[in-house]
């Protein structure tokens, strides 16, 4: 479980002047979930398609399991692209039987895969079906199970659920977990979905500005910024946000006050304690609080505690 099957060494990326990665260095081990996160044009997808050898870096080095990525065989990877790859008027069986015999797949065992992931994805009535006439979840589950049909060691998912309803949602989570636990592979996925990044990785690494901003589990990550509550507020004069937010930052047992979104989100240990001294303190300011609600920490506030900004989704 803990040998690295990707390393990226210093990995650097820019278009024309603008640097999309800067200096990326992470190991990925064998057999987990690892998961990029951060939001729209963060650099997710430079660094992994930089680190699977679909990109070149302007500068650094990745090695997959220990040699130069573009020595790695054809098949170590499989790849589920943003974009729909799919060929329109093939059937889904027939798309996958294709996709198998591309790899080399012997066609007594590309029978029994085809079969084994129409059912793991919930397309068997679809088998007959042609891509047209598919739904856009359908779609898209195929597009996964095309990047699996050839038993790849490594599967790259960039931003899986975008557009999944919470249905093909859940199959598409089980199916990702059951890739790891089952098939003991090494999964990458890319999200700007907190929940998503939280329930499926094992481990996350938290980007922006093509910066890696931080490594570890999602229980690690959550912890680190303390234990406690966020307390998020809507002000009535959201003007005075700013001055709220400096009052409510020298509270003791106050974590941190920020404004996100036109909101304010004040962490604290026992935050339904400290409401009234909040209430009072906002009153004090001059205004009053026009919406109020307590939750657990997420990675949400996690990634705020980094960048000072939320994850704009
Ligand atoms: N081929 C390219 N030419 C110029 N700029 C690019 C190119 N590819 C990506 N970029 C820029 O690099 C930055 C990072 O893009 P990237 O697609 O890696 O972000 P992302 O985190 O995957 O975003 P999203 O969640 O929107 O997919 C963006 O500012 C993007 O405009």
């Amino acid at each position: 479980m803990n040998d690295v099957i990707i390393e990226a060494r210093d990995v650097t990326r820019d278009f024309g002047d603008f640097r999309a990665v800067d200096k990326l260095n992470l190991k990925i081990r064998k057999g987990e979930v690892f998961g990029f996160l951060g939001p729209n044009g963060a650099g997710k997808t430079t660094s992994i398609s930089i680190m699977v050898g679909l990109l070149l870096p302007t500068s650094g080095q990745v090695l997959i399991n220990g040699e130069e990525v573009d020595k790695v065989k054809k098949g170590t990877i499989g790849i589920c692209p943003q974009e729909l790859v799919l060929w329109d008027f093939l059937t889904c069986k027939e798309s996958l039987m294709l996709m198998g015999e591309m790899y080399d797949v012997p066609r007594d065992e590309l029978e029994k895969r085809v079969e084994k992931l129409l059912k793991d994805l919930f397309l068997t009535d679809k088998a007959d079906t042609v891509v047209t006439k598919l739904s856009g979840g359908m779609k898209r589950r195929l597009n996964l199970a095309m990047a699996v049909v050839h038993q790849p060691e490594i599967v790259l998912l960039d931003e899986p659920s975008e557009g999944l309803d919470p249905q093909s949602r859940r199959v598409l989570w089980n199916y990702i977990r059951n890739l790891r636990d089952d098939e003991g592979k090494t999964v990458i996925l890319t999200t700007h979905l907190m929940d998503e990044a939280d329930r499926l990785s094992d481990r996350i690494a938290i980007i922006d500005h093509g910066k890696l901003l931080k490594l570890d589990t999602p229980t690690n990550l959550k912890k680190e910024i303390g234990e406690g509550d966020v307390v998020e507020m809507k002000l009535s004069h959201p003007e005075k946000n700013q001055e709220v937010t400096t009052l409510l930052s020298v509270m003791e047992d106050v974590h941190s006050a920020v404004e996100v979104d036109g909101s304010l989100n004040v962490r604290a240990m026992d935050a339904v304690g400290k409401l009234p001294k909040i209430i009072d303190a906002v009153e004090k300011a001059g205004c009053h609080v026009l919406d109020l609600s307590v939750r657990q920490n997420t990675l949400e506030d996690v990634f705020i505690d980094l960048t000072g900004t939320g994850l704009r989704e």
